[in-house]
């Protein structure tokens, strides 16, 4: 039996995919693993039971990577499960930038009382006129799942696009539209762009990438679009920036106390990936990876252990061993399996930074004496007999 826990609400369809092999505990203490959305894992005791931890999301700055690598916890996301939802707000933040439709609405809320609304209408409505989108020039930092998607988008919108993404995947490059021009100095996307919209991690190299020195690059009446997470811009430089005119308005869906009243700021409340359909998507794939790696050892979508996939397991044993990248644990392995008479029938080694993974199928059972040496090696962070 497999216990895990969630931290945040997640979608029924996901959670539906649990055998009755899993029990829902409420203790995080308790939980074997872990499913998770923007709930802050940081400042959370590790529990030693703890195997993987499954964000149903993008952004994993919630979660203390290397701490989990540390004690051999997987911790998994869902790439480009809600990357659509995401997508279709920051085009609906770039419209609600180009056209005042928010301060219209308001009006509207005002006067609804007003037996002359419909004369008083056509007086008022001036001060909401805007700007169309079509022929601007867009923008995009951050070319992975939601800002490809952006991109093709904003295309047949009529949009000149510029996309900026120096560690582009290959595959996000083959969903490009043709159209969409390759610039490979940020510099170029401050100025020569009208909306400016960033869709990268939040990482020690991107925090306050969208700084002072940035924004006095951009063009006066620049829209800065930020969907991704709050501190990658430096938001005092964005207000001051707002004040002096030279930015037309901040789309951000992360309210802080710095933001939520500030003048010329469009404040959504994180509602990117709120959709049915992108909740689904990301509980289901979530769910998927957490019960292939409880149950076969395999690992996909896996932010700080390589990926592994030796299928499901139908040899007589299954072991899992989260390691360091260092030389000869291979070895130390095959050795205390050979001399306990226990034959290889099948391995997958692989590596992704600081830390491997090893899987092994094996012809026989292995006893508790093997597995405590396997535990005991320098470097082995954790071993889990996946199949007995
Ligand atoms: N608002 C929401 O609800 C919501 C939902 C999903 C994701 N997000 C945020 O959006 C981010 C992006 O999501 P995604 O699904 O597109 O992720 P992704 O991993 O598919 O794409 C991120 C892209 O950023 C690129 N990148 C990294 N550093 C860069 C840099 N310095 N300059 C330019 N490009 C850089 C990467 O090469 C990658 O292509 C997530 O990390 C998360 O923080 C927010
Ligand atoms: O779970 C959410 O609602 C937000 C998810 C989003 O910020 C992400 O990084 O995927």
């Amino acid at each position: 039996m497999f216990k895990y826990k969630c931290l945040n609400p997640i979608a029924k369809v996901g959670l539906d995919l649990f055998s009755d092999e899993y029990e829902r505990v409420e203790e995080f203490a308790e939980a074997d693993a872990v499913l998770v959305r923007s709930a802050s894992v940081h400042d959370l005791e590790l529990p030693d039971t703890l195997e993987a931890i499954a964000r149903a999301g993008a952004g994993v700055n919630n979660i203390p990577l290397d701490k989990c690598a540390e004690k051999g916890i997987v911790v998994f996301n869902t790439p480009g499960a809600n990357a659509n939802g995401v997508k279709e707000l920051v085009i609906a933040g770039m419209l609600l930038a180009a056209r005042d439709v928010i301060g219209g609405i308001n009006w509207v809320q005002k006067e609804k009382e007003n037996p002359d609304i419909t004369k008083a209408t056509e007086k008022a409505k001036k001060a909401f006129a805007g700007n169309e989108i079509e022929g601007k020039t867009l923008g995009i930092i951050g070319l992975g799942a939601i800002g490809v998607k952006v991109a093709n988008a904003a295309t047949h919108l009529g949009m000149n696009v510029l996309g900026y993404d120096p560690y582009i995947s290959v595959d996000a490059a083959w969903n490009l539209s043709r159209s969409i021009k390759h610039i490979k100095k940020v510099e170029d996307i401050y100025s020569e762009c009208d909306y400016i919209t960033i869709h990268v991690p939040l990482t020690d190299g991107t925090r306050q990438m969208i700084n002072q020195d940035a924004i006095d690059m951009m063009k006066d009446d620049v829209v800065v679009l930020n969907f991704s997470r709050d501190t990658l811009v430096d938001e005092d430089a964005m207000l001051s920036a707002l004040e002096n005119g030279k930015v037309k308005r901040y789309v951000t869906d992360f309210p802080n106390p710095k933001v939520a009243n500030a003048k010329g700021v469009l404040v959504i409340p994180h509602l990117g990936a709120s959709t049915e359909e992108s909740e689904d998507n990301c509980a289901v794939m979530a769910v998927k990876e957490l019960v292939d790696y409880m149950e076969n050892g395999n690992i996909n979508n896996s932010v700080n252990y390589p990926s592994c996939n030796m299928g499901v397991c139908s040899s007589v044993s299954r072991v899992a061993i989260n390691h360091r990248n260092v030389k000869n644990m291979l070895g130390q392995f095959t050795n205390m399996l050979a001399e306990a008479d226990v034959n290889i029938t099948n391995m997958v080694n692989k590596s992704k930074g600081d830390y491997a993974y090893t899987l092994l199928d094996l012809e026989t059972g292995v006893n508790k004496e093997v597995i405590d040496k396997l535990r005991a090696v320098d470097g082995v962070l954790k071993v889990r007999v996946i199949k007995k």
